[in-house]
């Protein structure tokens, strides 16, 4: 079989084989090397232009586990002058906030609360596109309205973190920037590894080191109880059996915690968030793309465990989730160390946010039904082994008792506010879901 000539470049210089005389062959490669560097570098030069001179245009973002090759523009006066100005406290007592996933679903309602509030905010956000940025887009403009200003730029990029602390004395961080989404780490292991793992000591480095340093109240997950059985869920219950990389992602960022608290003194509160839901939600979780797969009379996968054991899920409205993050901060103590020291022992708290009432899915897939008055083409089907757990139930007793966090939102009332948000997010004309 005749090979192209791409076939005859040696993998490793030391299997290059001599066919003819040297004389003949070093001239065959040196025309042949010619050719072969001409488009390499010509493909170099496009691929420079299309990183790094367009960052927003760049087709690298499609591929999560290279976005820390994305530039960001940032620094510079008028810059330094918005986030101070996005960061400045307005009310008696007060805290400034750095927010990681600002552009987040959480991110944007937990930053808007802040702000209203007279705390001083400012957001930080890598704009990526695990899902439609353009939703990210919209709910920036959103805070852009209550005066919160979001930095383009990555929890991974230490120079931009450093000089955000430069700027700003933050008091608080609250870290909600990571990579969510329990069945896609199959599809993209990495991109967990990158956000949750390395973005989250990237960020601690720099909490350690600033001055002061600042108290961390963190998104941890329901996941972390992976194979546990033992319902509902306390703190207390064992975590190490997760059932998917992001659960695994999640519970390695509880233990780096646990040290650089130990370590470093640094306060560290994690919040094992419940399926949280709601208007502005993220479009890659169960009830955000059932509705637009109802409205488009598409079928839905409803899945069902073993023996039609139902699957099920103690969702939790994005409101009360809310109030248990402001807590979490209210409460959050100093961190201790100074110069990147411990001085004595620091707050170390990890809290269930939750409902405390699971509903299997069919019933939320019944309500969507109800609130679109459309009826939904179910497919159930098998729990298929990517991740997902057959249910999670909070017990919410510690974080009640701590942080006064009491669920007010039934799941009915919750479905509803977002579907009448989703209706008039999605029927203003120029947006459709994708
Ligand atoms: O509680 C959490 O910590 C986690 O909650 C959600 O994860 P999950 O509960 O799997 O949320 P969905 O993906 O919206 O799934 C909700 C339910 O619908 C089910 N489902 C999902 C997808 C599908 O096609 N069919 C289906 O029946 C799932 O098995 C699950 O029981 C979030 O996606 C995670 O980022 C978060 O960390």
């Amino acid at each position: 079989m005749q090979m192209s000539h791409i076939d005859d470049i040696p993998s490793t210089p030391g299997k290059f084989k001599m066919e003819k005389s040297p004389y003949f062959h070093r001239l065959r490669w040196h025309t042949s090397l010619a050719k072969l560097t001409f488009w390499p570098i010509v493909f170099l030069g496009v691929l420079f232009i299309v990183f790094f001179r367009s960052p927003s245009s760049s087709p690298l973002h499609s591929d999560p586990s290279r976005r820390s090759l994305r530039t960001y523009n940032w620094g510079g006066s008028a810059w330094e002058k918005r986030v101070r100005s996005s960061a400045r406290v307005r009310s008696r007592n007060g805290i400034s906030v750095l927010v990681t996933g600002a552009a987040g679903f959480v991110g944007t309602h937990v930053s808007a609360a802040l702000k209203r509030r007279g705390d001083g905010v400012i957001g930080l956000d890598n704009f990526n596109d695990y899902y439609d940025p353009s939703l990210k887009r919209s709910r920036q403009a959103l805070l852009e309205r209550t005066g919160v200003f979001i930095v383009e730029g990555d929890i991974n990029d230490s120079a931009l973190l450093r000089k955000l602390f430069e700027v700003v004395p933050f008091t608080h961080v609250m870290h909600l920037a990571a990579q969510a989404g329990v069945r896609y780490a199959m599809e993209n292991p990495s991109s967990y590894v990158h956000s949750n793992i390395a973005g989250l000591v990237n960020l601690l480095e720099v909490c350690k080191s600033a001055n002061p340093q600042p108290a961390i109240v963190w998104a941890s997950s329901s996941s972390v109880y992976g194979l546990n059985t033992k319902v509902p869920f306390s703190e207390k219950d064992r975590t190490d059996q997760p059932a998917s990389l992001y659960a695994a992602t999640k519970k390695a960022g509880e233990e780096i915690a646990h040290t650089y608290n130990h370590i470093y003194g640094l306060s560290l509160t994690g919040l094992r968030f419940f399926t949280v839901y709601g208007p502005w939600g993220r479009p890659d979780m169960a009830y955000f793309f059932f509705t637009k797969d109802i409205l488009n009379g598409k079928s839905i996968p409803i899945f069902e465990a073993a023996n039609h054991g139902t699957v099920a899920r103690d969702f939790t409205y994005i409101d009360d989730i809310v109030k248990g993050c402001l807590a979490a901060l209210d409460t959050a103590e100093k961190s201790t160390g100074s110069g990147g020291k411990k001085k004595r022992p620091a707050q170390l708290r990890v809290f269930n946010l939750g409902n405390t009432s699971p509903m299997p899915v069919s019933d939320l897939v019944s309500i969507l039904e109800r609130l679109l008055k459309v009826k939904a083409n179910r497919n159930i089907m098998r729990l298929p082994r990517n991740g997902d757990v057959q249910f999670t139930h909070a017990n919410i007793s510690y974080a009640q008792r701590e942080l006064g966090y009491k669920p007010t939102t039934d799941l009915q009332t919750g479905l509803k506010k977002f579907v009448r948000w989703y209706l008039s997010y999605y029927s203003n004309g120029k947006k459709a879901a994708e």
